[in-house]
């Protein structure tokens, strides 16, 4: 089942949408009575003083303000989790995972999250949460948002339609999207099951990185992604609203549908992205160059060129780089790098990385080509070379990713994991 939705474009853009004529106010934001008695609500994902550059904000005419909802009760996170972990040590281990199974028992998008690392604080508005979903269910008669940061969704099986406060965007494998902080929203299932990854960003809102020299157009270009319409229903009934809030969850009863906002302007609003639209640019002359030619959205952390969170990716691309030891080098490095396999293969691990399937390589931690890999790509012909059947992923972060309880004694962990270096044998004889 594939569905066509209408979307605007650009990057960051101050949008508006209305989807009934004259629902959103001309010249001001809080007029004395709107159009169609709706009502005014102002909702900020900067402090207000934050420069303008810097400042997002949506003006949102809905049928309800937000304040029309029940009380908060905690209810069990099941396998949700939150910076800082603290319920076992972080090692410096290199990790592996096969992909978490989807479950027999029915299980929506709120129960389906299991975290499998995170850093920073959420409290603290720094690092990341790396959550999978695994589901089979439609969120019904329930509605979500997340206090505790934005939600980059990587789908890796499956399509999903996102109904959010702001309109409705579907997204498949080898698409993205990103849910600003705050936003409801709820998933349908466009297919019987799916399984993506999860970035939960508590820091700065994603940007697209800087060019440089490459000028005015390359890698990320803004017109590509794509933010949805207004789209409001008016619905009524005993529903649902869950909150991820501090680090847990609550929810409480709502009366009506969130999904009741009938125009809106702002540039705080959910977007998608179709990777393969992504411009690489790579060598076309020697050695590999570092990943960071591939990141496709940034969190910064305040310190120029340090990263909150890259958002990276490893899509099909052209190999042509000349004397030159082709796959990534071995490695250690201060930022921490969590991967994942959307599809096909990754040309360092030809082996145990599946799709579905996420490494970590923490801070400092060696990590690089599997044995078999470094024999092959070293003595490899260096003819020009189409790296298809590929697309990788990964969320690197200035702070030390800490895996859950759940990650590092769960069955999907890869405990054998280090033995793909095993066999990189000694070559050195001496003078
Ligand atoms: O560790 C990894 O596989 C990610 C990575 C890829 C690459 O091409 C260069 C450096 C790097 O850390
Ligand atoms: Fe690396």
């Amino acid at each position: 089942m594939s569905h066509e939705y209408q979307y605007l474009t650009g990057f960051g853009n101050q949008f508006e949408s209305e989807a009934l004529p004259g629902a959103l106010p001309i010249g001001q934001f809080s007029p004395q009575k709107i159009k169609y008695d709706l009502y005014a609500e102002q909702y900020n994902t900067t402090a207000f003083t934050a420069p303008r550059a810097e400042n997002r904000r949506n003006w949102f005419y809905r049928i309800r303000p937000s304040v029309v909802q029940g009380d908060y009760q905690a209810i069990d996170n099941g396998l949700l989790r939150s910076a800082p972990i603290t319920e076992v040590p972080t090692p410096p281990t290199m990790l592996r995972w096969n992909p978490i199974d989807i479950p027999k028992e029915q299980t929506d998008f709120v129960d389906g999250l299991v975290t499998m690392a995170a850093n920073g604080s959420a409290n603290g508005q720094t690092g990341i949460g790396i959550h999978v979903y695994v589901i089979n269910k439609t969120m019904t008669d329930r509605y979500f948002y997340n206090a505790d940061g934005e939600m980059l969704f990587v789908p890796q099986q499956g399509e999903l339609l996102l109904h959010t406060e702001c309109g409705k965007l579907t997204i498949k494998p080898g698409e993205i999207a990103v849910i600003p902080r705050g936003i409801k929203f709820s998933v349908e299932l466009l297919n019987d099951e799916a399984r993506g990854f999860i970035c939960e960003n508590y820091g700065h809102p994603m940007v697209l990185p800087e060019r440089g020299p490459v000028g005015a157009n390359g890698y990320t270009n803004e017109r590509d992604f794509q933010y949805p319409v207004a789209a409001f229903e008016d619905k009524e009934g005993d529903f649902e609203l869950v909150a991820k809030f501090n680090g847990n969850l609550f929810r409480c009863d709502i009366g009506h549908s969130p999904f009741d906002v009938v125009a809106w302007t702002g540039n705080s609003a959910p977007y998608k992205y179709d990777l393969s639209r992504f411009n690489v640019i790579n060598t076309v002359s020697y050695d590999h160059p570092d990943p960071s030619i591939f990141t496709v959205l940034t969190s910064p952390s305040g310190t120029e060129g340090v990263a909150n969170v890259d958002f990276v990716i490893f899509p099909p691309r052209w190999m042509v780089a000349e004397n030159t030891f082709r796959p990534p080098y071995y490695h250690r490095n201060i930022m921490s790098e969590f991967m994942g396999l959307i599809e096909g293969v990754y040309d360092a691990k030809e082996h145990g990385f599946v799709p579905g399937g996420m490494s970590l390589h923490n801070c400092m931690s060696p990590h690089g080509p599997e044995a078999d890999v470094f024999e092959k790509a070293s003595n490899a012909e260096l003819a020009p070379q189409r790296y298809d059947n590929t697309l990788a992923f990964m969320f690197e972060s200035k702070y030390v990713i800490s895996p859950t309880k759940y990650a590092l004694e769960g069955k999907e962990r890869q405990p054998n994991y280090a033995q793909c270096w095993k066999n990189i044998k000694k070559y050195y004889k001496g003078e």
